[in-house]
């Protein structure tokens, strides 16, 4: 008999197995119904095998469905990341499903002409369309402008009989990108580094790299002629670009088409599904070369994966936490090894956890070393608030401010960096102290001015700004303390009433076009002073932007949590190397309460070296990452005594393990969202200890109720 195990998107950890019909053909990676229950699902095939007799009934495949089957490699790569973050395979791969969800697009409705039928009046009009048309359809529409006359005459010619409407699918075609469209001369060290990629590319085979280098040495320059070459090698080579942010991907795509004259496909979450179910098919057909894409894109199916570029590799984006929890850059790696693919992880500050690997020799080390051309790095100093402290209610100090009187004279651009959202990230009554905090979750309510709105930035919650205090109801005493981004351009505008401000944040961008225009009129010089959250702080090219400003250089340093330093450290090496890209050269300045902190010393003194040694020595002494492996448990739920059980019972029982240690069960900081109660619990283990396999013989012991999540967070990042 032969038998397929079919996973299906519930979370259950395990694929169904389903008997096969003798004449039925089924293989691995084919989409097929499965009866469930009363129900009908779709589900793919990860295994057919044949066996002799089975004492359990098996139900039987419903039949084997007409869509594309995914490939080995894509199967394979699904289980492999379910295995690893410890998620149910079936739903793991629906991710992989995702573009074929979406319905097709419209089909598109054009004219033709119909064989032997000639107009029984031939105007001029009428002449001039069907001579327009020759033996092609096209919309109505357009072919009556092409042929410059009155949409009323096709429709005559149509009425008539002369041409008939047709209906076209809309199949996307991708351009074959060209690489030799526009090549780049490269310097040394990238040639170096696009030569050692390209090679091993060519070679075949999983070869991961870690392509390092400062803020505008030319990264992207590199792996772009990596692609041409791989492309060159083998036109049918597909090549799949991930980025942090939907925000770059605009700036990115633009490059791509310069060099390759083509535009590559687009893949994540602000593209519209139909779309989104093109690139699906043109990429398990093979019609499409180079894709772009957020991280969701690694679950693409790929017929012929040659290279995975992974730029911005150190962002904590790539970290995806709702849903299914995964980290995008280890995934790539991940993928590349199964498809036998390179791999390139670039950075200008690396992760610790890649660096890690770098130095161990696992991955290739290539650096670059300068900025392209004539740029230089731009000279950074700390501003010590203690001696210049801003005035009350104000956050910019003296010599920041005469920073900006003096780039604005010149006609050059500034930004502001503050990582923080809306205008006030806390709002307190001055009567009784009170902060206001969201009705379910635990964390501060944010003004915006913008929408006049107090908003809680976990959950999306928000509401009109009260005009009495909820807790001792006095009236007009509620204040908001401290800054974000939509207060620091308040006081840009008073300070410089003349310049033209601007404000890039999730808030005020929120979709790839608004990016895609304001980045537009910040090149276009169409703006003197950009106050800007890290949505705009990496990545992009602003040639006339000259002075940086971080306007809380202390922020991210106050969390506390285990990469706080690195990422701190990180961000702002994004943020001031934005300056000075171009010909003019750039400048950073970084107020500070704490200047003698040794994040902001080796920023000033240009030291990744210096820090990336303390940093992992600190990391080692405590066998953190990347000298140790974490998970989190996170147990949530409505019925808080629920939760507290299901963690005591885990607490209880957990596996002997060796150079392993459990934390916990503790409230989680972030105890309450969406009034839902958490707990977790934090494993440390040794890098050597099967982390995956302690959890899953662990979590085998314990029965989590219904009314209890579990969400399970291999190599966590956020701490709440
Ligand atoms: N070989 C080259 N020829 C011409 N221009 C170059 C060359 N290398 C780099 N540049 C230019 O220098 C600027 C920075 O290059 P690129 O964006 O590739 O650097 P990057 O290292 O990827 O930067 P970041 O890390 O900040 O994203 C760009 O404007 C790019 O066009
Ligand atoms: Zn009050």
């Amino acid at each position: 008999m032969k038998v397929a195990s079919v996973l299906i998107p519930l979370p259950v950890p395990e694929a169904f197995d389903y008997e096969v019909a003798a004449e039925m053909a089924v293989e691995r990676g084919d989409q097929v119904a499965v009866p469930l229950g009363p129900r009908l699902m779709r589900g793919i095939v990860s295994e057919v095998r044949e066996t002799t007799g089975s004492n359990r009934r098996l139900k039987a495949v419903e039949m084997v469905l007409d869509d594309p089957r995914l490939p080995p490699g894509t199967v394979d790569f699904v289980e492999w990341a379910a295995r690893w973050t410890l998620s149910a395979p079936g739903e793991m791969a629906s991710t992989a499903l995702k573009g074929l969800r979406a319905p097709r697009p419209k089909p598109e409705r054009r004219v033709r002409r119909v064989e032997g039928r000639e107009p029984a009046r031939p105007t001029a009009s009428r002449t001039a369309v069907l001579e327009t048309l020759e033996g092609r359809s096209m919309p109505g529409a357009d072919l009556a402008r092409a042929a410059g006359v009155s949409s009323g005459v096709v429709k005559g010619l149509v009425d008539d009989g002369v041409l008939e409407v047709i209906e076209i699918e809309a199949v996307a075609a991708f351009d074959t990108p060209d690489p030799d469209h526009a090549p780049s001369i490269l310097n040394a060290d990238q040639a170096a580094s696009a030569s050692a990629i390209a090679e091993a590319v060519e070679a075949g085979g999983f070869a991961p790299f870690l392509l390092d280098g400062v803020t505008g040495s030319g990264k992207t320059e590199a792996y772009l002629e990596a692609v041409a070459r791989a492309l060159r090698a083998d036109p049918t080579a597909q090549i799949l670009i991930l980025l942090p942010e939907i925000a770059l991907t605009q700036a990115l795509i633009a490059r791509l088409s310069d060099r390759f004259g083509a535009d590559p496909a687009e893949w994540h979450s602000g593209i519209a599904p139909p779309r989104r179910r093109q690139v699906w098919e043109a990429v398990v057909a093979g019609r499409c070369n180079i894709v772009v894409g957020a991280r969701s894109a690694l679950f693409l199916p790929f017929v012929n994966l040659k290279l995975i570029v992974v730029d911005e590799e150190h962002d904590s984006s790539f970290k995806q936490e709702e849903g299914l929890v995964y980290h995008g850059r280890d995934l790539a790696v991940a993928r590349a090894r199964i498809e036998g693919a390179a791999v390139v992880l670039a950075s200008a500050t690396p992760s610790l956890e890649t660096l890690f690997n770098a130095g161990q020799g696992r991955y290739r080390w290539l650096k670059l070393g300068a900025r392209h051309g004539t740029a230089v790095l731009p000279d950074i100093r700390l501003l010590d608030l203690r001696q210049n402290p801003p005035d009350p209610q104000t956050w910019l100090s003296v010599p920041l401010r005469e920073a900006i009187g003096e780039t604005l004279l010149k006609g050059e651009q500034t930004l502001l960096f503050l990582n923080r959202r809306g205008y006030a990230p806390v709002v307190l009554c001055r009567a009784c102290g009170h902060r206001l905090t969201a009705p379910d979750t635990d964390s501060w309510l944010v003004e915006h001015r913008y929408t006049g709105r107090l908003v809680c930035h976990l959950t999306g919650f928000s509401m009109a700004r009260p005009k009495t205090c909820p807790s001792c109801g006095a009236s007009d005493s509620l204040v908001a303390v401290g800054p974000g981004v939509e207060r620091v351009e308040e006081e840009v505008r008073q300070l410089f009433p003349e310049a033209r401000t601007a404000v890039f944040s999730s808030d005020t961008v929120p979709d790839a076009r608004a990016a895609r225009a304001l980045i537009q009129s910040m090149i276009d010089g169409e703006i003197d002073i950009l106050v800007a959250t890290q949505a705009a702080a990496k990545g992009h090219n602003f040639p006339k932007l000259t002075l940086v400003g971080v306007v809380d250089a202390d922020l991210g340093l106050r969390g506390g949590d285990l990469r706080a330093a690195e990422r701190t450290f990180q961000l702002l090496t994004q943020a001031t190397g934005r300056a000075g890209r171009a010909e003019i050269p750039g400048r950073a300045l970084l107020q500070t309460w704490t200047p003698e902190h040794p994040v902001l010393r080796a920023l000033a003194a240009g030291d990744r070296d210096g820090f990336v040694e303390a940093e992992m020595d600190e990391r080692e002494a405590a066998s953190l990452p990347p000298f140790g492996r974490l998970a989190a448990l996170i147990l949530s739920g409505e019925n808080a005594v629920a939760v507290e059980k299901t963690a005591e019972a885990l607490a209880q029982s957990i596996p002997n393990a060796e150079r392993l240690e459990v934390y916990g069960p503790a409230d989680a900081p972030l105890a309450l969202i969406r009034g839902r109660r958490r707990k977790r619990l934090l494993v440390r283990a040794d890098r050597d200890v099967d982390l995956q396999g302690f959890l899953r013989a662990w979590l085998g012991r314990v029965k989590v109720p219904a009314s209890v999540r579990l969400t399970i967070d291999v190599d966590p990042y956020s701490f709440l």
